[in-house]
Formats: C-alpha cells, sequence, structure tokens
C-alpha cells in the first residue's frame, strides 16, 4: 500500500509562543482520557495550539516507533477538517472525556532513564517549537519530566497533572484514584460474596507496586479480613498466628497488595505472584488448602484498567486543567495543581512534590477483621511511627 499522507509536524506550522505539548506516560488509569479533553480545551480557550505526543515520551526521542509523532489535539470537528485539508494530524477531543484508557501511549519507554535519551527529546522540544510542556502520569511520569527538565535550556513553563491508580503523590488525589478503589473493591467484594458462598479463603492480589493505598482502601471497603501491603515483611511468628485464624475462619477474604515481598519473591520463587507467594507462605505455616477447604491464590489483574472514570474524577480534571493553566498565566512554572476536596486545592511547585508510599495512620486498625492479637501488635509497633504511617 502507498503512503498516501505525509504528515505535517508542530515545526512546519507559523511559530506560536502558545505552543503546548501535552506528554501522557505511566500506567493507564480511569480519567487518563478525561484529562487530556479538560486539558485540550482549557487550553485552546486560553489561545495556546495543544499537541500531544502518540507514544509519550518516547515520541520525542529517536527511539520513537509511531508515526505521526505528534498530533494536534482540538475541540471542534470544524477545525480538524481544516487542519487534516492541510495535512496536519488532528484529533477531535470534544467526544472523548468519559473513554477508558487513552489514544496517547504505547509500552512504557524504559529508554527514558538514559540521559542520552532525554537530551534527545529535549532537542525535539526545540525544534518543533514547543513553548510549553504539560506531564500526565503518576509518580515514574513525573520524575521522568524532571529528569527532561534537566537536559532543557532554557526551560520552557512546565507542567504536570496526576493521573495514576497507585495516588503515591503527596499532597494531592490523583485522578483515577477513586474510580480505581471503586472497581477494584467491586471486584473484591464479589470475591467476598465466593468466599462465603463457597466457604472458601481468597487471597486477591490487587495493584501496588510500591504504594499500597489502592489495596487498603479497597479491602476496608469490601469488608476483608485482612490487607496486606506491599512494604510489609510477616516475621514467622505472625505468619503461624495468621494461618491458625484463617485455618479456623468459615471464609476469608485476604487482599495483597501486588509489591508484597517483591524482592525476595524475585530471589526465591521467580514468576510467582504475590498472592501466590503468600498462599505458599501460610501453607507453609499451616493454612492447607484441601477439596472442603479451598485456599485460592487470584493472580494480579489489570481489570480495572479499562473502566470509565467516575465523574468525580472529571470534574477533578477540570479543575486541575484550570488552575495549572491560570498559574502559567500569573507566570508561575514547574508546577502541579492539586485537588484533594472541592474547596482545598491549588498548585504545588515541583520542589515540594515527594513520592508517598506511606498509609494513613487511621486506617491501620481495620487492616485485620479477624482475631490476630500478635499481627495488630506487629502492626502498632512497626508501621505507626512518622517514616511508616501518615
Ligand atoms: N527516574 C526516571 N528518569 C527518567 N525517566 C523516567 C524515570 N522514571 C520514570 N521515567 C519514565 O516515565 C515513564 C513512566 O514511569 P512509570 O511507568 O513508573 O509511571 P507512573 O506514571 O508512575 O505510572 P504507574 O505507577 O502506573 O506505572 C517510564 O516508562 C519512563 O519512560
Ligand atoms: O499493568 P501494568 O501496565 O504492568 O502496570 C503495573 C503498574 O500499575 C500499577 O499497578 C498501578 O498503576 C502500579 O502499582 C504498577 O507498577
Amino acid at each position: 500500500m502507498t503512503n498516501l499522507v505525509e504528515f505535517g509536524t508542530p515545526a512546519a506550522m507559523p511559530p506560536s509562543e502558545r505552543r503546548l505539548l501535552l506528554v501522557f506516560d505511566g500506567g493507564n488509569a480511569p480519567g487518563y482520557a478525561s484529562v487530556a479533553v479538560a486539558l485540550t480545551e482549557e487550553a485552546s480557550r486560553r489561545g495556546y495550539e495543544v499537541w500531544a505526543a502518540t507514544e509519550g515520551f518516547r515520541s520525542l526521542t529517536p527511539d520513537a516507533t509511531n508515526e505521526p509523532r505528534f498530533e494536534r489535539l482540538i475541540v471542534s470537528r470544524r477545525e480538524r477538517y481544516a487542519l487534516l485539508a492541510k495535512g496536519i494530524p488532528a484529533r477531535s477531543m470534544g467526544r472523548r472525556v468519559l473513554d477508558a484508557g487513552s489514544d496517547f501511549r504505547s509500552e512504557r519507554y524504559l529508554g527514558f532513564h538514559d540521559a542520552q535519551n532525554r537530551r534527545a527529546a529535549a532537542e525535539t522540544l526545540r525544534t518543533q517549537g514547543f513553548s510549553h510542556l504539560v506531564g500526565v502520569g503518576g509518580n515514574g511520569t513525573f520524575e521522568g519530566l524532571r529528569a527532561l527538565l534537566g537536559e532543557i535550556s532554557p526551560r520552557v513553563p512546565t507542567g504536570f497533572v496526576n493521573v495514576s491508580i497507585d495516588n503515591d503523590l503527596a499532597g494531592d488525589r490523583a485522578i483515577g484514584f477513586l474510580s480505581g478503589v471503586e472497581a477494584g473493591a467491586t471486584i473484591a467484594r464479589g470475591l467476598y460474596e465466593d468466599a462465603y458462598t463457597h466457604k472458601r479463603i481468597y487471597l486477591l492480589e490487587m495493584m501496588g507496586n510500591r504504594s499500597g493505598r489502592h489495596a487498603l482502601h479497597c479491602g476496608v471497603a469490601a469488608r476483608a479480613h485482612l490487607i496486606v501491603l506491599p512494604f510489609f515483611q510477616f516475621p514467622e511468628a505472625v505468619l503461624r498466628e495468621t494461618a491458625a485464624a484463617l485455618s479456623q475462619a468459615d471464609y476469608a477474604l485476604v487482599v495483597v497488595a501486588e509489591g508484597y515481598e517483591r524482592e525476595r519473591r524475585a530471589r526465591e520463587m521467580p514468576g510467582a505472584s504475590a498472592s501466590e507467594f503468600l498462599r505458599r507462605q501460610l501453607e507453609a505455616a499451616g493454612l492447607v488448602d484441601s477439596a472442603q477447604k479451598r485456599v485460592i491464590a487470584e493472580p494480579f489483574s489489570r481489570y480495572l484498567r479499562g473502566v470509565r472514570p467516575a465523574f468525580l474524577e472529571i470534574s477533578a480534571a477540570y479543575v486541575k486543567a484550570s488552575l495549572l493553566f491560570d498559574a502559567f498565566e500569573e507566570g508561575r512554572t514547574e508546577i502541579m495543581p492539586f485537588v484533594l476536596a472541592s474547596n482545598d486545592v491549588g498548585v504545588r511547585p515541583f520542589h515540594l512534590i515527594a513520592r508517598e508510599d506511606r498509609v494513613e495512620r487511621a486506617f491501620l486498625p481495620l487492616l485485620a477483621r479477624l482475631q490476630i492479637p500478635g499481627f495488630s501488635t506487629w502492626i502498632r509497633d512497626n508501621f505507626t511511627s512518622e517514616k511508616t504511617s501518615l
């Protein structure tokens, strides 16, 4: 087949002082598309020419695999036709606000850890004439954006919108977190009902490689009997007591975060999921899987990736976009808009943003619903300090 269209690049457009590039990266989360729509609408209203990288950071480097590397984002269909007629790849965003998934991603790009590729990305930003830059994603994407900034000279006004199921940046509620918990807790509660029906023990692995918040809130809401956070390393005595309590339970749901004993698993049981690893630990400690009483490890699931965002996430996406562009207008840069509650909103400078893997202390007593005094003591002694909880 012949290549009928040679796509125009941002550089082919007349120069603009308001040429904004959106870069989406990291794990998919409900609300990713809503943020794309909100940023496009709010920026267009303020006179920006909005572009998106079609496969995240990768599009800015020689490792780009997708053409065109940049798409112009607009709100109205008419504008789209006008741009297409000039050979400019354009996507009309108006109707995508509820979409699951994202149009602007590919697999994660580890090459961005290499400074040479980030230098190439900085050069692409310059040659394509981007005057403003906004990254969208979770903690890793934020790190990638900061690393990229280190290669840009002079820097351009830059912002970041926090979208992630993990919700692992302090001082914000990531878009996607609420919807992720809603979908995750629905799955967890379904397994709870199944455990009750068949008198089983389910060990359900949930998202959270390093952050425990998704597993925590899903587990508490689904009334899980036990919640295992990613940074736990159980002492033998606690495992034995937990295995004994589960053996005596009529039925139980245990929620275990994906990152539980990640390094030890890689060493001792390569390929085993967190839930399977925990199952074997509990088995060694006396919890027996039998035909009468099944002990079932559910492997890591990505089912909640495809859910549409809750409307509260969409309103947060709009207010974050609005706060961000207002801040740009005020001459501020390297900022992240935050939304914690309706009136608890604002923008934070990048240098005050930190990764947050701790969980809120008030939730710690809710980790175990079974009577496991040793577990509760271990939690109190190890996880209630400033260092380990909020
Ligand atoms: N320290 C870093 N230096 C340079 N680039 C980075 C760095 N950390 C992450 N990146 C880039 O950011 C991308 C996204 O990172 P990561 O997958 O950790 O995302 P995230 O936004 O935290 O989402 P999730 O937690 O769902 O995976 C990586 O694929 C990589 O391209
Ligand atoms: O499903 P993927 O793309 O492998 O991503 C896994 C990542 O997603 C999360 O589970 C949630 O974003 C992270 O904790 C984890 O690192």
